[in-house]
């Protein structure tokens, strides 16, 4: 772990359940390979993760065993470590690289702005030469214009013990969001293709498909039906992401999927046991899956692994952490803005509300930075998505590195000047109406809030979800403390999945999860009688299509040409201003 990270305490855990074919999972890691420096529970590092590896493979060495590690995209955009650099990601791509990842695939932030998709083709893809795999995406030269697979469209080896052959894809969901330097084909279309369809009749013990894509999205099923057609028997193994959750699923009793969550607070494990060998297949044959999320932190990585503080760390890893600091200390990620002076939350606590980060910036920081100074006193709505913010803010120092983990986007404020009221209003409404106007496609309105209500729909509120809860540690083994002295537990991850709810590696006590509407606003200038006849509707670029959708649909013919910069610098800027205004410096 990193210099100063809290430390993480004992808790009652579950065991991994190791098979012959074995795999690591990390998606959606957003940046946050130094881990989670003030949440104890998700506080080691990549370095740790490095350590973890090396023990992990050796046991399955010694057992004969496979293991294999798999990440699933969206390594980008959300943290420090990649963001604070100029250009961005000067440290990262050398960090990410010491961790041996044998499938890695692209996410959906490595493609919104084109010099990162151009850094992912000529850093990250070179890395992982042989492990790298582009099923559905293309990437276009920017000297020769050519287009070109992003990396090998699918990957064919042999396992390192047990030589079982594999056959395995990476995809990318139907994302159009991306910069014109990449080419997403859509995954109904990648599944026709002659190669596509060359691959599934090769010889295989198993398919194994990772693909940025929620194990409950359609695309990952369109993958299931074309490979399960082709290979009645076969054991069929998913790994993915996006949607920033803790997932899994069975697609039929020979096919698993995982999903690990987001912001490598997890490390996803999953094991497939039974006869592998494709002679052995047959209707009879019983293939057996496990999965479990494993909290990243330095207790439960030396739980797994049966070592302590002095065993665990290799040299390895040691290096990859020291990598790490040495980047943070020279990118200054610990510079502090200001001092937060009570955490606020995304979903632990209700919108609206006095705890909410979106009631602080509709109330406080939107009316406060969203002046245009040659119109500051038009009256105006400012829109901001939800999912334009990322993480909480905790009580405390708010630093250089808190400004990208909250909002990494370059995002700016565009406006529509002189929009009459009658329309202007009901815009909010039109863009936080549960998908019954803009439901499918590119333009589903739940693509403006934060992923996980993706599929989380409804708010989880429980009835004590104070950290006083205790363990039912039957069945589980107390770390640290008898079962008359059960360790009060700690509030975390408490998964529910359509395998049942005994995945997380660490028993918590759990978290209420509050949904949010799509988009807040915040009223600026308005006259105190009466309404205005026209208003400046302002809003976040990331949302100009929605925006002018929801317009048209009210009857109001505007166009992008009608859509103007509000004012310079991006919402992170503008919000880091308003923090090191408005909070003490120190805390
Ligand atoms: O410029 C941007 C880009 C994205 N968003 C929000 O992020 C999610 C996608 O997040 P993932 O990590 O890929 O799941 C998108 O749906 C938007 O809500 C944004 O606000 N601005």
């Amino acid at each position: 772990a990193q210099p100063g990270a809290a430390q993480p305490v004992p808790a009652p855990m579950r065991d991994l359940v190791w098979g012959k074919l074995n795999f690591l999972h990390t998606t959606d890691t957003h940046g946050w390979h130094a881990g989670h420096l003030q949440e104890p529970q998700y506080s080691a590092d990549w370095g740790d993760y490095v350590s973890f590896a090396e023990h992990m493979r050796a046991k399955a060495d010694r057992d004969g065993v496979d293991l294999l590690l798999v990440d699933t995209g969206d390594r980008v955009e959300g943290n420090g470590l990649y963001d604070a650099s100029d250009p961005k990601g000067k440290y990262y791509y050398d960090i990410y690289r010491e961790q041996a990842v044998d499938l890695i695939c692209t996410g959906n932030h490595e493609l919104y702005v084109a010099s990162t998709a151009d850094r992912e083709h000529q850093r990250t893809v070179p890395n992982f030469r042989q492990n790298y795999i582009a099923s559905n995406l293309d990437y276009v030269d920017p000297e020769s214009g050519e287009r070109m697979p992003m990396a090998q469209r699918y990957r064919k080896f042999q396992t390192k013990n047990q030589k079982l052959d594999v056959v395995a894809f990476g995809f990318l969901f139907d994302f159009t969001g991306n910069a014109n330097n990449t080419v997403v084909q859509p995954v109904e279309e990648t599944v026709q293709e002659q190669w596509f369809q060359d691959a599934i009749r090769e010889e295989a013990d198993v398919f194994v498909v990772i693909g940025h894509v929620g194990v409950h999205m359609p695309e990952f099923r369109t993958i299931f039906r074309a490979i399960r057609k082709q290979n009645p028997l076969a054991p069929i193994l998913f790994f993915g992401g996006h949607v920033h959750v803790r997932d899994a699923t069975a697609y039929d009793s020979r096919s698993f999927a995982v999903a690990s969550g987001r912001y490598f607070e997890t490390i996803g494990w999953m094991s497939v046991d039974g006869e592998l060998e494709r002679t052995a297949h047959s209707e009879d044959a019983d293939f057996s899956f496990h999965r479990r999320y494993i909290d990243n932190n330095l207790v439960g990585l030396h739980y797994h692994t049966g070592l302590n503080e002095s065993t665990f760390p290799t040299e390895h890893g040691r290096n990859v952490s020291a990598m790490i600091t040495k980047a943070r200390d020279e990118l200054k990620l610990d510079q502090t803005f200001g001092c937060a002076p009570k955490t606020l939350w995304m979903s632990r606590s209700p919108y609206p509300g006095k705890d909410s980060i979106y009631s602080w910036l509709e109330n406080e920081v939107l009316p406060d930075v969203a002046v245009n100074s040659s119109r500051g006193d038009v009256p105006r709505l400012v829109i901001l998505n939800t999912g334009a913010i990322r993480f909480d803010i905790f009580k405390g120092p708010f630093t250089r590195d808190t400004t990208y983990i909250v909002s990494p986007f370059l995002s700016a404020f565009t406006y529509i000047p002189n929009v009459p009221y009658r329309i202007a209003r009901k815009v909010i409404k039109l863009l936080n109406s549960a998908g019954k106007i803009m439901e499918s496609g590119p333009m589903d309105n739940r693509f403006m809030a934060i992923p996980e209500q993706l599929v989380i729909h409804e708010d989880i509120v429980h009835e004590s979800p104070a950290a006083d809860a205790y363990a039912d540690a039957f069945g589980q083994k107390p770390l640290g403390g008898s079962a008359e002295k059960r360790p009060r537990l700690t509030e975390g991850y408490t998964t529910k999945d359509d395998i049942g709810s005994d995945g997380d590696d660490t028993v918590h006590a759990p978290v209420n999860f509050y949904v949010v509407p799509n988009c807040v606003q915040a009223e600026v200038e308005f006259p105190t009688d009466g309404e205005p006849e026209t208003v400046d509707l302002v809003f976040l670029d990331f949302i100009t299509p929605w925006v002018l959708m929801a317009l048209r649909l009210l009857g109001g013919e505007y166009s992008q040409k009608d859509v103007q910069p509000y004012i310079e610098g991006t919402l992170t800027g503008l919000m880091t201003g308003w923090i090191e205004k408005n909070w003490p410096k120190d805390c």
